[in-house]
């Protein structure tokens, strides 16, 4: 299950993305926003994050103008990697890599050909463990001994 989520920044993007999830048949669900109306990011990927964060989610989508904003907020949350990607390549790396859970997008920034192909490099990347999982030990540790 995918969960997505923007502001009004985000909102058209977001609209592509949905149509690509629907091409290829994943199961998704869209937190919000649902029209052009100006509203508060946090909202938005607080809903969407919480979700990745509890596993009730396995992934999400979050799209803001930027992606600033929405990276900020949902990197706040427990076991979520959220990645603020520009092309396919970072797409592609915040899967092997960093095994990214959430991948943030700028609806202000992307042409939508490029989104769907980073959407797609993000989805069907494959998270190499190896070296990387260390790293991730490492961030995981760091959340624990924060939240003591
Ligand atoms: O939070 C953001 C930047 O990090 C997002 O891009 C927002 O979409 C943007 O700040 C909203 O701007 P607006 O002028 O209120 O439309």
């Amino acid at each position: 299950m995918i969960v997505v989520g923007s502001d009004h920044g985000g909102l058209e993007l977001k609209e592509a993305v949905k149509r690509l999830l629907a091409e290829r048949g994943e199961t998704f669900e869209d937190c919000g926003t649902d029209n052009g109306n100006s509203v508060d990011y946090p909202d938005f990927g607080i809903k969407v994050a919480r979700r990745v964060s509890n596993g009730e989610a396995g992934k999400g989508i979050l799209l803001c103008g930027t992606g600033i904003g929405m990276s900020i907020v949902a990197n706040k949350f427990p076991r979520v990697r959220a990645a603020l990607a520009t092309d396919a390549f970072m797409a592609r790396m915040a899967k092997e890599h960093n095994n990214a859970n959430i991948l943030v997008l700028g609806g202000r920034v992307l042409e939508e050909a490029v989104a769907r192909e980073m959407v797609i490099a993000w989805l069907d990347g494959v998270y190499e463990g190896g070296r990387h999982q260390g790293r991730l030990d490492k961030i995981a540790a760091l959340e624990r001994e924060l939240m003591k």
